[in-house]
């Protein structure tokens, strides 16, 4: 559980949520705005915690850690890809992808992130700044640097929302890949039923709870899904 707030005006932004994330997985988290799709991403990365219940990385109860252990964690067992795609702008594309690894004191290994580059198809891009590349092109990178470090765990949040159809479609694909071919596990919150149609699973979240789950989603059966939410809110039940 993840309240805020105490007494009349508490808000339990997570409640009674139990959910397991499967590894070498692409999970997408839907709900209306609100539901609490970024306090469970960020609870599951101990940048928020949880007023009570456990979260569980593998073996490890992040509700044990200190700071200096979380932040461990978050750099060397979890990959982010956020909406804003967080680059450091004076940096090349190979240098964002292996610097702040390096610079963290994580050791990567050459001959993975070789294949991540290949993988994200940024051979030829590698000397360009940010700046020179496109929205789709950059969000690349920042899939690719979360890759580099061989995570647990990637954490996403809307990663397509500031791409247009075709570059998130790029990127949605590379996510897919880094599940399929690389064995990564992949959570993703996302608001677009065509991003969650590129999940194994679909978990909705509605008022703090979880709501439903769906395999092998289609982005029909996702937007007919989350019509039925806003139906309820509304009072309209057909
Ligand atoms: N720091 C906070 N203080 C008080 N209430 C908060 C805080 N953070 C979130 N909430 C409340 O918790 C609930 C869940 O919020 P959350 O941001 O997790 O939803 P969301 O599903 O990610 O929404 P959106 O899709 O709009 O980003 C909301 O009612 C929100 O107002």
């Amino acid at each position: 559980m993840r309240a805020y707030g105490a007494g009349a005006t508490e808000v339990r932004a997570l409640d009674d949520v139990t959910v397991g994330f499967t590894p070498g997985r692409f999970t997408a988290v839907m709900g209306p705005s609100g539901s609490g799709k970024s306090t469970l991403l960020h609870c599951l990365a101990g940048l928020d915690t949880l007023t009570g219940g456990q979260v569980l990385l593998g073996d490890t109860d992040l509700g044990t850690l200190s700071d200096k252990q979380l932040t461990r964690l978050r750099r060397d067992r979890i990959g982010f890809v956020f909406q804003a795609f967080n680059l450091l702008p004076t940096l090349t594309a190979g240098e964002n992808i292996t610097l702040p690894a390096s610079l963290a004191g994580t050791r990567l290994d050459p001959a993975w992130v070789d294949r991540v580059v290949d993988a994200v198809g940024l051979r030829d891009r590698l000397g360009h700044r940010p700046a020179e590349l496109s929205g789709g092109q950059q969000q690349r990178v920042a899939v690719a640097r979360a890759l580099a470090t061989r995570p647990e765990l990637i954490l996403a949040d809307e990663p397509t929302g500031n791409l247009d159809s075709r570059s998130g479609a790029e990127v949605l694909a590379l996510l897919r890949e880094s599940v399929d071919t690389l064995g990564q596990t992949v959570l993703m919150v996302t608001h677009d039923p065509v991003a969650a149609g590129y999940a194994d699973t679909v978990v909705f979240l509605a008022d703090g709870r979880i709501a439903d789950r769906m395999d092998a989603p289609t982005p029909d059966a996702v937007l007919d899904r989350m019509k039925a939410f806003d139906a309820v809110k509304t009072g309209v039940r057909s």
